[in-house]
C-alpha cells in the first residue's frame, strides 16, 4: 500500500481501535485506492484521506421513554452527518440492541461513497440506537420514537440531514419520528425524512427499492457474462425489508429465491419464495417476530435446518447476503467458492468480513459484487423521494421504478468503468470504490479545506 494511505490507515486503526467494523470498511475501501492517489499527488497535500476518514461531525445524545407498565428506561441515539460534500447528510436510522458508535460510523462511511456512485446530491450519514423494538407495543415504539426525535430534530432538516429506515427502523417508526418532528418543528417540511408513509408524502416503491435494486444490478451483472435472469436460483440471509424486495422482484423477473436464512436457521423451498401468499406470510412472519423463519417451512411444508446459515448449499445460482454486517466469514467463504456457484452478490452492508471478501474476489470462478454498489438503489429512491417532496407532487410506480432501474444501470456501468480505466479489469468492488470516491474527493478539492 502507497505509504499516505499506509499512514491514514494507521491512524485510523490507532484511534479506533475499539471499533472494528469502522477500521474494517475504511481498510476495505483505501485499499482499491492506491491507483488512484499514484495519479492524483495533490490529495496527500491536502490531506483528502485524512478529511475523508473523519466524520464531520457526530453526536451522542440521551433517549428516555416509558414502557407499558410505567418503568422508564434508558437508550442512547446517535446521530454521525460523515460527508456533506455533494449534499445534504442522509442515510438511515438502525434500532437494534448491538449498536454502538462503531457501527454507526461504518455505516456513515459506506453510506458517504453509495450515495455518490446513485448519482444523485446527497452527503453521507447514519445515525440510530441501541433500543430494540423487537417484542415492544407500538406505543412503547411511539413514545421511544418522539423521544428520539426530541433529541435530534434541532439537527436535521431537508435541506441540513435527512434520516430514514435501516434494521428496526420501518414505515411505522418513521411515521412517529415525522409526527413528533411536525409537532415541534410546527412546519410541513416532509423532506426531513425518506421511507415515509403513502398519505403524508412517502414515494412509491421505497419499501421495494432496496431489493428491487439489488436485483437489476444482479442483471447487469448477468449481461456482463451473456447470461440471463430467467430461471435463477437465489440463496439470501435476511427477510426484512430488503430480503422481501428481493424475493418480489426476483418472482417478477422469472427467478426465484430458494433459500432464506434468518437469525434461528435457514428454510429450503425448493418451490421458491414466489407467490403472494408467501410473499404477504413473510411480512406477517417479521412484523410478528423478526428473529424466526421456522414458521415460514411449518406453514408451506418445507425443510428448515435450525441454528445454520445457507452458505454452501450447491443448488442455486446467486447468493445474496442481505441480512447484517460480517454474516459471511471466511469459514462461510469457502464453502460458498466450494460450491461452484459463480454470483456473489453483496447486498446487507457490509456483509463480508474483508478476509472472506478477499478470498471470494480471488476465486476466478466467482463475480463478487460490493454492497454498496447493489443496495444503494434504496437510498437512490430516498433521493427521490425527497424530489417529490420539493416539487409538491407525487411520481406514479412506474416512473420511480424506470428511475431507479437507470441508476442502478449507471452504478453498475460507472463502476466497471472506472475499474477497467485504473487496469482492474472487470473488478466491481474496486470499481465501485473508486467511482464513488471521486465525485467526493472532486467536490471536497473545489471547496477548500476544513
Ligand atoms: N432498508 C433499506 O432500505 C436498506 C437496508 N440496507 C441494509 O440491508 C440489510 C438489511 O436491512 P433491512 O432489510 O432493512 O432490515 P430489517 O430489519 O428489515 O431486516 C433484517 C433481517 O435480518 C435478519 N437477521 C437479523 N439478524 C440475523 C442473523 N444473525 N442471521 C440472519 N439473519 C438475521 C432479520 O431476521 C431480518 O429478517 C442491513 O444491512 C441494512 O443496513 C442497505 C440499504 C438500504
Ligand atoms: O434511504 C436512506 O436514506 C438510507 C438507506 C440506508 O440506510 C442505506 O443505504 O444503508
Amino acid at each position: 500500500m502507497n505509504a499516505y494511505l499506509a499512514s491514514v490507515l494507521e491512524s485510523v486503526k490507532t484511534k479506533h481501535g475499539n471499533e472494528p467494523e469502522f477500521v474494517q470498511t475504511v481498510e476495505e475501501v483505501l485499499s482499491s485506492l492506491e491507483p488512484v492517489i499514484e495519479k492524483h499527488p495533490e490529495y496527500e497535500k491536502v490531506d483528502l484521506l485524512g478529511r475523508m476518514v473523519e466524520p464531520e461531525r457526530m453526536f451522542t445524545f440521551r433517549v428516555v421513554w416509558c414502557d407499558d407498565n410505567g418503568q422508564w428506561h434508558t437508550n442512547r441515539g446517535w446521530r454521525c452527518q460523515f460527508n456533506g460534500a455533494i449534499g445534504p447528510y442522509k442515510g438511515g436510522l438502525r434500532f437494534q440492541k448491538n449498536v454502538y458508535e462503531g457501527i454507526i460510523k461504518f455505516l456513515g462511511f459506506e453510506q458517504t461513497f453509495k450515495n455518490s456512485l446513485t448519482g444523485l446530491p446527497i452527503g453521507g450519514a447514519k445515525g440510530g440506537s441501541d433500543f430494540d423494538p423487537a417484542g415492544k407495543s407500538d406505543a412503547e415504539v411511539m413514545r421511544f420514537c418522539q423521544s428520539f426525535m426530541t433529541a435530534l430534530y434541532r439537527y436535521i432538516g431537508p435541506d441540513i440531514d435527512v434520516p430514514a429506515g435501516d434494521m428496526g427502523v420501518g414505515g411505522r417508526e418513521i411515521g412517529y419520528l415525522y409526527g413528533q418532528y411536525r409537532r415541534l418543528k410546527g412546519v410541513w417540511e416532509n423532506g426531513v425524512l425518506t421511507g415515509k408513509g403513502l398519505s403524508y408524502g412517502g414515494s412509491l416503491i421505497r419499501p421495494e427499492a432496496t431489493g428491487y435494486g439489488a436485483m437489476y444490478y444482479l442483471q447487469e451483472v448477468l449481461k456482463h457474462e451473456n447470461d440471463t435472469i430467467e430461471g435463477k436460483r437465489i440463496a439470501i440471509s435476511g427477510y426484512g425489508n430488503v430480503g422481501w424486495g428481493i424475493m418480489k422482484k426476483a418472482t417478477q423477473l422469472g427467478a426465484k429465491v430458494t433459500y432464506f436464512a434468518g437469525p434461528d436457521g435457514y428454510v429450503h423451498d425448493p418451490d421458491g419464495v414466489i407467490t403472494d401468499e408467501k410473499l404477504n406470510f413473510i411480512l406477517e412472519m417479521r412484523a410478528k417476530d423478526p428473529m424466526h423463519c421456522k414458521p415460514y417451512a411449518d406453514k408451506f411444508g418445507c425443510e428448515f435446518v435450525a441454528g445454520e446459515k445457507c452458505w454452501g448449499v450447491k443448488d442455486v445460482d446467486v447468493y445474496m447476503p442481505a441480512a447484517m454486517q460480517n454474516d459471511v466469514k471466511m469459514e462461510s467463504a469457502e464453502k460458498i467458492a466450494a460450491s461452484g456457484v459463480k454470483y456473489y452478490i453483496e447486498v446487507a452492508n457490509m456483509p463480508t468480513t474483508n478476509d472472506a471478501l478477499n478470498y471470494l474476489r480471488a476465486q476466478k470462478h466467482i463475480i463478487v459484487a460490493p454492497s454498496k454498489a447493489v443496495n444503494a438503489g434504496g437510498v437512490g429512491v430516498s433521493a427521490l423521494e425527497m424530489a417529490q417532496n420539493s416539487e409538491r407532487l407525487v411520481w406514479t410506480a412506474e416512473e420511480v421504478d424506470h428511475q431507479l432501474h437507470k441508476m442502478m444501470e449507471n452504478i453498475h456501468k460507472v463502476s466497471a468503468e472506472a475499474a477497467a480505466e485504473y487496469g482492474l479489469g472487470y473488478d466491481l468492488v474496486a470499481g465501485a470504490n473508486i467511482a464513488g470516491f471521486k465525485k467526493v474527493a472532486e467536490a471536497m478539492m473545489e471547496q477548500g479545506c476544513f
